[in-house]
């Protein structure tokens, strides 16, 4: 369990991180989302012992990582992939790490093989592609079989198997109980990774959420219905359209794209009407256009004139 409790960060007058107050919990991935600039590293580092909050606290098992007794053997972290010496192999990188934490090689072995690294194991850092460094990263996070994991854009370089490979394997390390903290870009590998959300805007929490209820919960979920007669379609629209704070789209073919009222609500009515159904389907949004949504006034750098205008204005 990773707890903040009114951790800030400030850099002269810039608050890079804005009295963050939550917990992430364990046995689910959470995901940590932000525009660039969000302060999303900021906290990554706070919480690793790497930067010292100007105000507040994170704790890790309810201690600050400096009170950690054994630290590698309770958090593991992946931050910057390429920080390994070039001339080094993946193998004796590894092997300092393990040393200078007291834990035995043999559990070198078993992270490279974790990560498919083993087969490279002796080739220097130096000749590796991305994609190779960041499973070395999450070798060195995984060596002390740590229950809290906080990864900073593990995705990041991986070619599509190895965003595939880095789903299951923080999905495994979940379900066995632990915590996982990750952040990432890349919002539709999220929205099939992630259990939980995090959202953050110019260091300040937008969102604490379960993913699910992030995407029902936007304004542009609907539910898309199928009537079949148009006299029972028109009648069902009329009486939609009649309640407060719905908006309903006929896109053709006995479609209705119905806002501002749940599937069982539409259901029911139907049922009063008359209206025979063919389909009844909850359109959830993706989390990219949920995230655009909630994070439209928070965007740090932008090339959209829309947002800069709205950033002009405020
Ligand atoms: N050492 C520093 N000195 C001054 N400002 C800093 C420092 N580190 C970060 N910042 C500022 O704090 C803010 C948050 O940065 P941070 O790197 O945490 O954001 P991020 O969400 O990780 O962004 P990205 O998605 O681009 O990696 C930014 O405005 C950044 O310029």
């Amino acid at each position: 369990m990773i707890t903040l409790r009114g951790l800030t960060k400030r850099y002269g007058e810039k608050t890079a991180v804005d009295e963050l107050t939550l917990d992430i919990g364990g046995g689910k991935v959470t995901g940590f989302l932000g525009p660039n600039g969000a302060g999303k590293s900021t906290t990554m580092r706070m919480i690793l012992g790497l930067d010292h909050p100007t105000e507040g606290a994170a704790l890790i098992d309810g201690k600050p990582y400096a009170s950690l007794s054994h630290p590698v053997c309770e958090v593991g972290a992946l931050l910057d992939a390429k920080a390994v010496h070039p001339a080094r192999s993946a193998r004796a990188h590894l092997i300092a790490q393990a040393r200078s934490n007291g834990l035995p090689v043999r559990r070198v072995d078993d992270v490279l093989e974790r990560v498919g690294l083993s087969a490279v194991a002796r080739r220097r850092a130096g000749t590796f592609s991305l994609g190779m460094y960041q499973r070395l990263g999450v070798a060195g996070a995984l060596l002390g079989d740590p229950p809290v994991l906080i990864l900073d854009e593990p995705v990041n370089g991986l070619d599509p198997d190895g965003v595939r490979w880095m789903r299951q394997l923080v999905r495994a390390q979940a379900d066995e109980g632990r915590t996982v903290f990750l952040s990432s870009h890349l919002m539709s590998e999220m929205q099939l990774t992630a259990d939980h959300l995090v959202i953050i805007g110019k260091g300040r929490l937008l969102a604490d959420t379960p993913m699910a209820d992030f995407l029902s919960g936007t304004a542009l979920a609907s539910v898309q219905v199928t009537v079949p007669d148009p006299e029972e379609l028109s009648s069902l629209a009329a009486k939609l359209l009649a309640g407060a704070g719905v908006r309903v789209e006929t896109p053709g073919h006995g479609r209705l794209v119905v806002r501002g009222r749940s599937a069982a609500e539409i259901g029911d009515l139907a049922h009063r009407v008359g209206a025979r159904l063919h389909q009844l389907t909850d359109l959830n949004a993706s989390l990219e256009q949920a995230y655009m949504e909630l994070t439209a006034q928070s965007v740090e750098y932008t090339t959209d004139q829309a947002a800069q205008k709205r950033q002009v204005e405020a």
